[in-house]
């Protein structure tokens, strides 16, 4: 299949932006080769995006290569969004991992290369920024293995570095590449490799063959017979070892300086599996109740994955899709498997870098995107009625965080929830709700970044002024030992006896299991109702715990008995019996206060660590590890989310600006008493 599904993944001033624009530049020009007026108009483009400082706004953009589909899914670099990292990663075959040649493996860039390893994703690799003072190829090399646990094949080699950087000797063309200042870099001028390059390079070539005999007895013997392999050989070995995850094939460049990109495209289409070549995803037979494997089929019914919303005040909802099975047609009525509702497309597009496309079907493999869908949201999979298939589900970070937020006049009140609701269906870890007690609205998300971006769309995008409160940290309740209870509800409501009494049993679950419901009743006198309205009064109670009325987590509860009396046994009164017995069994429980524990990645100048240790200790952090890179030192932490308020302020003045730091939730743990 002449396409590919990839994402970039970078950390924070890697170069992402500038490389895309550049991709999305050289491909837009070559899409176009056949007419002559487009070199300016492309250009112009171009300046205008860079003036306005976006480029890709969009969660999927298409442009083409060397007769090639290629989709590139935007996958943000913030720890704070993983879930937009984990939700991007679900629907691309392959990613180029794009990293600093001087600022190397940063802690954000291996959390994410962790989680494109979860998801099985082969990976080419690119260091950008060859031309900057400190670059060093070999160390991002190095980095690459030692941190990230890889296999970098490098297949390029740098010439020169720093303001020396003048292009890139392509190890297994054996050339050297140049581009030319003048003209935007569009054209790659390809020449012999100068005498003093020569050394290194064949020195490059053979470890490279080193590595693609290594696992392929043809290839070794071929080689021992000829001496030497075609290029068409190496490529291939080297893309069934990038698509086993067993190596990753590694370029560099400088993208400010327009050298490399083309090269990088290449590899792309080279190395990284079409949607075809990829293994099959698990899905869920809502019918059959059955797990299922979805493989790639043109033939099949459809299957599609809804992965982003994206809310244009104008343009209405975008659904970006990825389409798994069979083909989504515009015009067409498709069932939302997850919610069991008939959902409309009335339009198909796709997206490209300045103009959106419309088309009339996506096949599988093909991500654009839906336009009509009302209930769909992100994560929910588009199908038919007769194969109700959920794809794999995503699995979202709970929220940690919460502020209250109050409009300025009370007029935008109304405007606001409609506004939070629609930001909680575009983002599955963004929710909101209203205090009861205060009657301000609240919204929760996984850290002060992301609840700060949500602030500002709400401000900014929708024109709702707004007041928030400080940051809180959203706890959980549990239990830390078993009990047996027995509720009884016997209360005259309206002339009517209302009789209920209820046992249950619970007990502590392990950190991450979430809330169990069981019935061990068995009574064919009891009508369904009853046991909806137990399990109901029950999981309803889940969401308010008894100490702080915070949701409860990892408790496991078995309901044991229900005296029924046909005469006097309500729903209401089950319903109300299962809710109270459950926060009094949680009370005999040892009820717990738990709270979210984070994983900090600190990186700083040596000069710093003492300090910085001695800060995140203050903190409450335990230092898990330190490692030494050079100068700079890598330590890892743990440390309670309510003692990080503001630390990303005070590192900075205590490392001088020079400190970086990530966190991501970890685990929920008891609250200790410190505070
Ligand atoms: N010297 C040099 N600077 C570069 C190169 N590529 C990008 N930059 C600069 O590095 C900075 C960050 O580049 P971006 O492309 O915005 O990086 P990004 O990864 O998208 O960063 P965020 O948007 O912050 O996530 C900008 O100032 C770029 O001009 C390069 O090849 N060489």
């Amino acid at each position: 299949m002449n396409m590919r599904n990839i994402g970039i993944m970078a950390h924070i001033d890697a170069g992402k932006t500038t490389t895309t624009e550049r991709i999305l530049y050289y491909t837009g020009k070559s899409h176009r080769l056949g007419s002559v007026d487009d070199g300016t108009a492309t250009m112009d483009w171009m300046t205008q995006e860079q003036n306005r400082g976006i480029t890709i706004t969009s969660a999927a953009t298409t442009c083409f290569w060397q007769d090639h589909q290629i989709n590139i899914i935007d996958t943000p670099g913030h720890v704070d969004f993983t879930a937009e990292v984990e939700r991007s990663l679900r629907v691309l075959d392959g990613a180029v991992a794009i990293f600093c040649a001087v600022g190397g493996v940063e802690p954000q860039s291996e959390t994410v290369w962790h989680q494109a390893d979860t998801y099985h994703i082969p990976r080419i690799a690119y260091i950008n920024k060859m031309d900057r003072t400190g670059a060093d190829f070999q160390a991002v090399l190095h980095e690459m293995r030692t941190k990230l646990h890889a296999e970098p094949v490098p297949v390029q080699l740098p010439i020169g570095a720093e303001s020396d950087f003048a292009g890139v000797i392509d190890i297994i063309a054996r050339q050297e590449l140049h581009w030319d200042a003048a003209g935007g870099g569009k054209e790659v001028r390809r020449e012999p490799i100068r005498e003093a390059l020569q050394d290194v390079a064949r020195e490059a070539y053979e470890q490279l063959l080193d590595v693609v005999t290594s696992q392929s007895e043809e290839l070794t013997e071929r080689y021992l017979e000829e001496g030497d392999l075609k290029p068409e050989d190496i490529h291939a070995e080297l893309r069934r070892l990038t698509l086993n995850k067993q190596a990753v094939p590694v370029l560099c460049g400088a993208s400010l300086r327009n050298v490399g990109v083309q090269p990088l495209l290449d590899a792309v289409i080279r190395y990284l599996p079409a949607p075809d070549q990829v293994p099959a995803i698990h899905g869920h037979h809502k019918k059959k109740d059955a797990e299922v494997e979805i493989e790639h089929d043109l033939e099949a019914p459809p299957l599609a994955l809804v992965f982003k919303l994206q809310t244009d005040r104008e343009a209405g909802t975008y659904s970006f899709v990825r389409v798994y099975t069979g083909k989504i047609e515009k015009g067409k009525a498709y069932t939302n498997i997850d919610k069991g509702r008939k959902e409309r497309i009335h339009r198909l597009l796709r997206m490209h870098a300045n103009r959106s496309e419309a088309v009339d079907a996506l096949h599988a493999g093909e991500i654009g995107v839906a336009i009509g869908l009302k209930f769909s949201q992100t994560g929910d999979t588009i199908g038919s009625e007769g194969y109700p298939v959920i794809l794999e589900p995503m699995h979202f970070p709970e929220p940690v965080i919460s502020i209250a937020i109050e409009p300025k006049t009370m007029g935008d009140r109304d405007k606001l929830k409609e506004i939070l609701a629609l930001l909680s269906r575009e983002d599955p870890t963004f929710f909101y709700r209203e205090d009861e007690d205060t009657g301000q609205m609240i919204i929760s998300g996984m850290g002060e970044l992301h609840l700060d971006v949500m602030v500002t769309r709400i401000k900014d995008d929708f024109g709702v002024d707004a007041r928030i409160g400080n940051p809180q940290v959203t706890y959980r309740e549990s239990i830390s030992a078993s009990a047996v209870h027995t509720e009884v509800f016997d209360r005259v409501v309206g002339g009517k006896d209302n009789y209920a009494a209820i046992t249950l049993q619970l007990e502590p679950l392990s950190r991450g299991s979430g809330n169990t419901y069981t019935c061990t009743v068995k009574n064919q006198e009891i009508p369904k109702e009853i046991f909806e309205a137990v399990e109901e009064g029950i999981t309803g109670s889940f969401s308010g715990g008894v100490l702080m009325g915070y949701p409860m987590i990892d408790v496991g509860v078995t309901v044991t008995g229900i005296e029924y009396d046909p005469e006097r046994t309500s729903t209401f009164a089950c319903e109300a019996a299962a809710s109270m017995g459950l926060d009094n069994a949680v009370r005999a429980a040892g009820p717990q206060l738990l709270e979210p524990i984070m994983k900090v990645d600190i990186m700083v100048p040596s000069e710093f660590m003492g300090d910085v240790i001695g800060g995140v200790t203050m903190r409450g952090g335990v230092v898990t590890s330190v490692d030494a890179r050079g100068a700079i030192e890598h330590i890892r932490a743990t440390a309670p989310l309510r003692k990080l308020f503001g630390y990303s302020t005070s590192l900075r003045s205590t490392t001088q600006g020079r400190g970086v730091f990530a966190m991501e939730f970890s685990h929920f743990a008891q609250k200790s008493e410190d505070s």
